[in-house]
């Protein structure tokens, strides 16, 4: 088949997307337990060399991405790991509302030369450390791929990289979105169950696959009532990008449903700080614990705009 053909198939395929995802054909097979990986951190006894960044998207907005990135972060922190966050919806940044911070800068400042990349930094709880994306400023919605660039690359020169950079990117599959995205070294796609979620997911992946190289994704959950659900949400997403894309998928399991979430925002903390024996917070102990058994990157090197990447840290002195 030729290249055009195969196109035109592809978008004939992707017509049928919405009924694929909408039914239900997924053959039920045994529950897999949830985060089969440990649940809690390993003791810390060999920092990492390199700084590891996880970006957390999900295409559609309201799926949970900013809760996931707070609270991974927290988890990770919380364990004693160097965890940096990076609010990169800019322009309708909220991170440091989440956590009850108060920065009197953003990127924008940095953008402009009035700051660096290390003077953004605030501390939070935990020794989590958090890069604000600016709210309710113009000029931050409109950046184009130049500053999300230029973004990327101040990284390199922070005096101290964390363990582990936590990306939380916009809603969509807009250039800063994918950027952000392909420019970690993982990509944690948060879906919920909506079919909204899982076609923009799906659109989000299609594009960091085919216009970015990136390969591997993360699925997680989230707002789920059940374990079997998740699964469910998972293979959905499994079948639709193995029968369309190049990529593989790996599932990390369920976040549920918990209002104790949401009583976490009122009081501006993250809930496994704040309630740390809640179901979302175990929820959220799972998917730190899973994070950690990760091997190294896949694709470290394609060529593509990445943080860290000219990182030479050495292992000592972390
Ligand atoms: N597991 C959960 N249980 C209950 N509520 C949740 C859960 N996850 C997220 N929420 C709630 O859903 C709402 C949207 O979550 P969040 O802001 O994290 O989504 P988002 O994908 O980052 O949205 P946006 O794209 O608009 O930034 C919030 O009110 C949050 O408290």
């Amino acid at each position: 088949m030729n290249s055009g053909s195969r196109e035109a198939l592809q978008v004939n395929q992707a017509a049928g997307l919405q009924n694929l995802f909408s039914a239900a054909q997924a053959s039920h097979r045994e529950e897999l337990p949830i985060f089969h990986q440990a649940a809690n951190l390993r003791p810390m006894v060999q920092h990492r060399r390199t700084t590891r960044t996880i970006a957390v998207a999900g295409g559609k907005g309201g799926v949970g991405k900013t809760t996931v990135a707070v609270n991974l972060a927290m988890t990770m922190a919380m364990a004693g790991r160097n965890v940096m966050l990076l609010d990169a919806d800019m322009g309708v940044a909220n991170i440091d509302v989440q956590l009850g911070l108060n920065p009197t800068r953003h990127l924008g400042h940095m953008l402009e030369g009035q700051c660096t990349l290390q003077d953004l930094i605030i501390p939070a709880a935990h020794g989590l450390k958090v890069i604000p994306g600016g709210s309710g400023v113009r000029r931050l919605a409109k950046m184009g791929n130049g500053e999300h660039a230029a973004v990327i690359r101040a990284f390199d020169d922070l005096i101290q990289p964390p363990e582990f950079l936590i990306v939380d990117t916009a809603a969509g599959v807009a250039d800063n979105v994918a950027m952000f995205a392909a420019a970690a070294d993982d990509v944690l796609i948060v879906v919920c169950d909506e079919l909204a979620s899982l076609t923009d997911a799906y659109a989000l992946i299609k594009i960091l696959a085919h216009d970015f190289g990136v390969r591997r994704f993360r699925i997680v959950a989230n707002m789920v009532r059940q374990a079997a659900d998740a699964r469910k949400l998972y293979e959905k997403m499994a079948r639709v990008c193995g029968r369309f894309l190049d990529v593989a998928l790996d599932y990390m399991g369920m976040l549920p449903h918990d209002e104790w979430l949401r009583q976490a925002i009122r009081r501006q903390g993250a809930v496994v700080d704040l309630w740390p024996s809640s179901r979302a917070a175990v929820g959220f102990k799972q998917l730190a614990g899973a994070v950690d058994t990760w091997g190294e990157p896949a694709y470290p090197d394609l060529g593509r705009i990445a943080f860290f990447s000219g990182q030479n840290v050495p292992a000592a002195g972390w």
